[in-house]
């Protein structure tokens, strides 16, 4: 049997749904989790937790095989297990796109990012974070967490920037990630997620 890449049991986030509802859930590797649910519903607060980017209010999360019990095991975990491309895409902006993709990804991955924005038409060379159009930021940082070869990646409106082409060559990244054994995990408003989805979290009043 498949060990889940992440485990939630009874778990309530911070803020949203699943603090009147706790929620339980397996994800296991190559799997393409798509959270939905209307604005403020909870998903990114959601999101966050799976990713180990904050502490559950409530329940037991296991990412990669640990419990993340605590802020400095959170930590490691995310630098040992988590890709992550969040909804104000997060570069440093008085370093070299070059450098930010390194320091995200590792500078071993480096290339494989750099690769795949060329191939996504996005230029790079000598480029400063404050002269990238928000679809091109989004990008890059979405090639960054892909070339990390993380286990878990956790996405938030990727897309949301992102013209129908544009979108659908990044979607189609991210089941190449799912395929090559990552477990996936986006929050999106966008319904081209459903097609790509094997597991479904619907946040809301309508959620069973
Ligand atoms: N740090 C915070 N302090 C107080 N309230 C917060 C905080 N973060 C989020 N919230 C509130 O918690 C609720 C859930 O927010 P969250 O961002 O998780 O929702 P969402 O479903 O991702 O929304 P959207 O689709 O608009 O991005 C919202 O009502 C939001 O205003």
């Amino acid at each position: 049997m498949t060990s889940p890449a992440v485990t939630l049991r009874g778990v309530s986030a911070a803020h949203g749904a699943t603090r009147d509802r706790p929620l339980d859930l397996d994800i296991v590797p190559g799997s393409r989790v798509w959270i939905s649910g209307p604005s403020g519903v909870g998903k990114t607060s959601l999101l966050y937790v799976i990713g180990a980017m904050t502490l559950a209010q409530r329940g037991a999360v296991t990412v990669g095989g640990v419990a993340v019990s605590s802020s400095r095991v959170a930590d490691q975990v995310r630098r040992d297990h988590v890709g992550f491309v969040l909804q104000d895409a997060q570069l440093v902006e008085h370093w070299t796109v070059e450098r930010n993709l390194a320091t995200m990804a590792g500078y071993d991955n480096a290339p494989q990012a750099l690769e795949r924005l060329e191939s996504w038409g996005v230029p790079v060379e000598g480029r400063h974070p404050r002269s990238l159009s928000g679809g091109e930021r989004q990008r890059i940082v979405t090639a960054g967490a892909l070339a990390k070869g993380a286990s878990v990646i956790v996405t938030d409106e990727p897309t949301s920037s992102l013209d129908e082409t544009s979108r659908d060559a990044v979607i189609e990244a991210f089941r190449d990630a799912a395929d090559a054994g990552a477990a996936v995990v986006v929050s999106s408003h966008d319904s081209a997620w459903s097609a790509w989805a094997t597991q479904h979290v619907r946040l809301g009043r309508t959620d069973g």
